[in-house]
């Protein structure tokens, strides 16, 4: 796959990219967890890649979003899914959603949805997902206590290639491994020349060892599990609580887990416990062991008469012995006796088994007074039992890295599908909370029925069902605040959300796929000479774009005086309607504008049915063909009928000319 072919992949992202495993798959999937595995690959550009690669999947490379505002509506669409995700993966795979005029990729989005809104929100999968996050691979470990071992060049390349957690020894001969044996509890040769040979220490030879890597590194994937536990733990709930299929046994997965520590070694093995103990305990023992040996001999001295012929002393002082030399003598029993009491706390202590010869060296036979140990068999000792205890705990590890390996692949699986149904729960969860139906595409224009934005200031089950349809250019006029600019938004989000593939907020919408949408925001005041011009201009490339447009206009009168707003509007609507374009503009000039257009352009109205306590009541929902009256026409209509005045008649008066 020619990553580069991918809208906003460059020849430095394809290259981190291909340090994946999977590349296509992931690209395939929209998986941003593993596209962010990449080195130096974002989350945020993960969700970007992704969407290029849909992109380039469906051939689709327009933009549909043409304006700052339509952009807002898609944000603003993206935000109530995001808000409905859980875990930041789904916030992220959500942004690969995006409104497109490709008829292929709105299907494959309208699939998945069929599958998502099937989905159960259940609070209990919910809980589960917190704790999901996507899989890390551990960084920095390093074994200290094995060694890879060859005489070969290109061997040693390849291994520092693949075990960069353990050391790789250049070798010449049988000589340099014994001695590498001494510094390494393991040595792994890779040579087949030296297998057969007799040596010291933990020597073994394995030329495949870079296809036995969990059994020559198994820390790599007790590493992996260690530090994937609580993910791994939540996704197994997730896929109990949300009853999927799992992609391995989660018992199993459990029981493995509650085999590891946190730091990949593994828990609860009272062999390996034992020697742990026995090692950092060694010298304390060897010490304790010297004072009961002294201890038992001092009392034994000083109880002890001890008689000596004075030839003898004689003999003894001439020969110039010490007087270890007399206890030698007169103390031989005592001696063993305090040297064996030594030597059986320090095996007792140290809860020795295959070490107490060891221990019993540490004391010398040689009686000497004080009892010392001998420091090179204490050491010896100190060396022996930690190789032990290294060596039980490489076999415990390689053990459960077997028991794991199996598992290593079903896992990524089990999380992926876990913050798969995130994102799936994220749409059910959307389309329930706004009671959200999928848009049918056919016929011109669009035609909403009972549909209620979810983005007004006002609770969501306090927002009136509108209808309201348009095929062709028509302009909307209202009373003030009521509702112009919440239709046209709901229009807006309408669209964006059924050309992402997703569900829209109402009973029922048939809607052309449109190629792209234009909203114009109202602006903020009439607008200076330059601004004026670029916004002419804007419209002037509106006007002449390919394809089927949306286009949406709120209050366009606003950037400039009243008269030559309504010739400047009558004529875009012209160019609009000459192109069949589908356009609402929102305006309070409705009925200028209408004078000034050439042709007989639709004007629909949201209507005040009367005026409530000095608010105006609205009919949310606007009429078609029908110019609505504005709020000063209706209070004027109202004083003059409260009021017997002729001033307010007239005024009335003028309204109707
Ligand atoms: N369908 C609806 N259901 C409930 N409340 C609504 C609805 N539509 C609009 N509103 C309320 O009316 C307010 C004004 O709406 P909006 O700004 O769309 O009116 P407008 O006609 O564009 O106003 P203006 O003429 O001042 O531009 C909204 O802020 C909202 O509180």
């Amino acid at each position: 796959m020619d990553l580069e072919a991918i809208p906003g992949v460059g020849a430095k992202t394809a290259e981190r990219l291909a340090h994946l495993d999977d590349a296509e798959r992931a690209l395939r999937e929209g998986d941003v967890a593993a596209l962010a595995r990449a080195p130096g690959v974002t989350e945020g550009q993960a969700a970007r890649i992704a969407r290029g690669a849909i992109r380039e999947r469906h051939g689709d490379g327009s933009r549909f979003l043409r304006t700052d505002r339509a952009r807002e509506l898609y944000d603003d669409a993206l935000s109530l899914l995001r808000e409905r995700a859980v875990t930041d993966y789904a916030k992220r795979r959500l942004e690969t959603f995006y409104p497109s005029a490709s008829r292929s990729r709105i299907e494959e989005v309208r699939a998945f949805v069929a599958r998502a809104t099937e989905r159960d929100p259940d609070p209990a999968v919910l809980d589960a997902l917190a704790g999901v996050a996507p899989l890390t691979d551990p960084a920095g470990l390093r074994v200290r206590e094995r060694c890879l071992a060859t005489g070969d060049a290109e061997a040693y390349a390849r291994a520092e290639r693949q075990f960069p957690e353990l050391s790789v020894e250049l070798v010449e001969d049988a000589a340099d491994l014994a001695e590498l044996a001494r510094g390494y509890s393991t040595v792994i040769a890779l040579d087949e020349g030296f297998a057969g040979l007799d040596l010291p220490g933990d020597v073994r030879v394995l030329p495949d060892a870079g296809e036995r890597i969990d059994e020559v590194l198994p820390e790599r994937l007790l590493a992996f599990f260690a530090e994937n536990r609580e993910r791994l733990l939540a996704a197994a709930d997730v896929h109990e609580a949300a009853g999927l299929d799992s992609p391995c046994g989660l018992d199993a997965l459990r029981d493995g887990l509650s085999r590891i520590e946190a730091d990949g070694t593994v828990r609860g093995d009272e062999e390996l416990g034992r020697l742990q103990d026995a090692v950092s305990d060694v010298d304390a023992a060897v010490s304790t062991g010297e004072s009961v040996a002294n201890d038992r001999l001092r009392e034994a001295i000083q109880t002890r008469d001890v008689t000596i012929e004075g030839a003898d002393l004689l003999s003894l002082v001439e020969q110039g012995a010490r007087v270890d030399a007399l206890l030698d003598r007169e103390l031989a029993d005592e001696f063993d006796e305090a040297v064996a009491a030594a030597r059986e706390h320090v095996v007792d202590a140290l809860r020795l088994r295959d070490h107490a010869d060891l221990a019993e060296r540490a004391f010398p036979d040689d009686p000497t007074f004080p009892v010392r140990s001998d420091d090179e068999a204490v050491a010896r000792l100190r060396t022996d039992l930690a190789a032990a205890r290294d060596r039980r705990a490489a076999a415990l590890k390689a053990d459960l890295a077997a028991d794991l390996a199996a598992l290593r692949a079903p896992v990524e699986d089990l999380v992926r599908d876990a913050l798969e149904l995130d994102v799936e729960l994220a749409v059910a969860r959307f389309a329930r909370d706004f009671d959200c139906t999928l848009p049918a595409f056919g016929g011109r224009g669009f035609e909403i029925e009972g549909g209620r934005s979810p983005l007004l200031d006002v609770p969501f089950e306090d927002v009136e069902a509108i209808d309201y349809g348009v095929d062709g250019v028509a302009l909307l006029s209202g009373v003030n605040s009521g509702g112009k600019t919440s239709t046209i938004d709901l229009v807006g989000l309408t669209v964006v959300l059924a050309q992402m593939g997703l569900p829209v907020p109402a009973e029922r919408v048939r809607l052309e796929r449109f190629d792209a949408l234009h909203y114009q925001a109202k602006s903020q005041g009439t607008l200076d000479a330059g601004a004026f011009e670029s916004t002419l201009r804007e419209f002037g490339g509106l006007v002449t774009d390919e394809g089927n447009r949306l286009v949406l206009v709120d209050e366009l009168e606003s950037i400039t005086e009243p008269g030559a707003s309504a010739k400047i509007i009558a004529g875009i609507l012209e160019s609009l309607d000459e192109q069949g374009a589908t356009a609402v503009f929102v305006s309070h000039l409705a009925g200028e504008i209408r004078e000034a257009t050439g042709f007989d352009v639709q004007v629909d109205g949201i209507e005040a049915v009367g005026l409530v306590d000095g608010e105006l009541e609205v009919n949310r929902s606007p009429v078609k063909g029908r110019l609505a009256r504005s709020t000063p026409e209706l209070i004027v209509e109202k004083l003059a009928t409260a009021e017997e005045d002729a001033f307010y008649d007239r005024l009335l008066g003028k309204f109707a000319e």
